[in-house]
């Protein structure tokens, strides 16, 4: 594809993106595949070079959009993607050429780039690349830090591996990947983690498609770890989703106990169950929870007050991925937040009703907002005499994770991981047990 092809290509993209966020549809990981799903004649180097101007724009679309209107340039695809091709040197004459080629810019619009491009001080909102809204609750949170935080939310994100010590060690796996060539490391914390050089294709090898490792951040590793499922527990995790914790639940539990899995999606469910057939793990029970709730308090009878741990891995802003998912920060606002926490709480409280005597719970979100997570536990605290905070601090050295950073939390008991002091996915963990009679 020549130059301004790809530029067109990724305009478009760029266009079914914002009518996504306009209208709460599929993300841009989804569009991105749809699209090139259509147009199979794009070869492997067009499709990183288009998406790499996609995600170029989403990673600093706040601060490109106020380079635009303070130049008096519109903010549209095509200047978003003219924008981000600037901040690297004057546009080349060949992304004006071709059938595909839009308008070259006018001599008054390549003075108006001049001018964008040598504009300092952005405001916060577009320094961080997030709406007002969310800039003014994140300097509120992160203080003198806001831009450190959230600078290395905007970075790429590495791929990590969680190894099933049911079917094999790291120390295996990292051979196996060695033998196909794919460059890779122990992760810095996790005992069950690897981390990949470069973010290479392993879908297609065997060590993959026979379960012996599965794609997990490390901070939802260490998180698994942290939840202390001991073996023979009885455990039930509310938001299983696709099975991320799941699967790393089963391993840590070495297949015994029972691990009850349940969730409102089906789709996900079913992925879950090819999943934990491919990792060999058998204490799992798998459930759909329906809507409605009256059918919802049928379905969950028989578990109250019987588990030894409830997850509730809770649906969320997602903010603590903005590495791997950059639009997810345009896709935010004010009413889906509070949305969002409404459900937190009502899980969290049900998931007070499903724990035993000495039941514990783990709460935990990919979100770096206080309002999703230390907010929550807050207000489930205030609400109930019966549960306390359990300090993650007394897990670390039992796991021998006595080197994790500290955390970024504003209460020292829960532990926020970031980017940039963990160097994993912005990821929060609460652990709470009953207070004792
Ligand atoms: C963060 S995802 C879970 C990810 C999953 N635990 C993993 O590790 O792969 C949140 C999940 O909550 C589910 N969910 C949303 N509302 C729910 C509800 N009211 N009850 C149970 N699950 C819900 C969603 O379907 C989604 O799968």
């Amino acid at each position: 594809m020549t130059p301004s092809a790809r530029l067109a290509a990724a305009v478009e993209i760029l266009g079914q993106i914002d009518d996504a966020l306009a209208h709460r549809g599929a993300a841009a990981d989804v569009l991105i595949k749809r699209y090139f799903q259509k147009r199979r004649y794009a070869g492997s180097k067009d499709r990183a070079a288009i998406i790499d101007l996609v995600y170029g724009v989403l990673r600093r679309r706040g601060e490109y959009g106020w380079r635009l209107m303070s130049a008096g340039l519109p903010i549209t695809p095509l200047m978003l993607a003219l924008m981000h091709l600037r901040m690297d040197g004057p546009l080349a004459a060949d992304l004006f050429e071709g059938t595909y080629a839009p308008e070259a810019p006018s001599d008054d619009a390549i003075s108006r780039f001049d001018r964008a491009v040598g504009l300092e001080n952005p405001p916060l909102a577009a320094r961080l690349n997030v709406p007002q809204w969310l800039s003014d609750r994140l300097e509120a949170r992160y203080g003198d830090d806001v831009t450190a935080q959230i600078d290395a939310l905007s970075g790429r994100a590495p791929t990590d591996l969680r190894v099933n010590t049911l079917k094999t060690s790291r120390e295996d796996a990292l051979a196996a990947l060695a033998d196909a060539g794919i460059k890779a490391e122990p992760t810095p914390y996790s005992p069950v983690g690897i981390r990949l050089e470069k973010n290479s294709q392993i879908k297609g090898l065997e060590l993959f498609s026979k379960g012996l490792v599965e794609v997990q951040d490390e901070a939802s590793q260490i998180a698994v770890q942290l939840c202390g499922a001991a073996p023979k527990a009885q455990v039930l995790e509310l938001c299983a989703g696709a099975g991320g914790k799941t699967l790393a639940l089963g391993a840590q539990m070495n297949n015994s106990g029972q691990i009850y899995a349940l969730d409102t999606d089906k789709r996900r469910l079913d992925e879950l169950k090819i999943r934990t057939d491919r990792a060999r793990q058998t204490n799992l029970q798998i459930h759909r929870l329906t809507s409605g709730e009256d059918k919802r308090a049928d379905q969950l009878y028989r578990f109250l007050g019987q588990m030894d741990l409830v997850i509730v891995d809770a649906p969320c802003s997602g903010s603590g991925t903005w590495r791997r998912n950059p639009e997810l920060r345009w896709r935010l606002d004010e009413d889906a937040l509070a949305e969002a926490v409404a459900i937190q709480r009502a899980l969290l409280r049900e998931a007070m009703t499903l724990a035993g005597p000495n039941g514990r719970i783990a709460y935990m979100t990919c979100s770096i907002l206080q309002e999703e997570n230390e907010n929550v536990i807050d207000h489930a605290l205030s609400e109930s005499e019966d549960w306390e905070l359990a300090d993650y601090h007394r897990k670390l050295e039992d796991l021998g994770l006595v080197h994790l950073p500290e955390s970024v939390s504003s209460a020292p008991e829960m532990l926020q991981m970031t980017p940039l002091q963990h160097g994993t996915d912005g990821f929060f963990l609460a652990l709470l047990q009953k207070v004792p009679d």
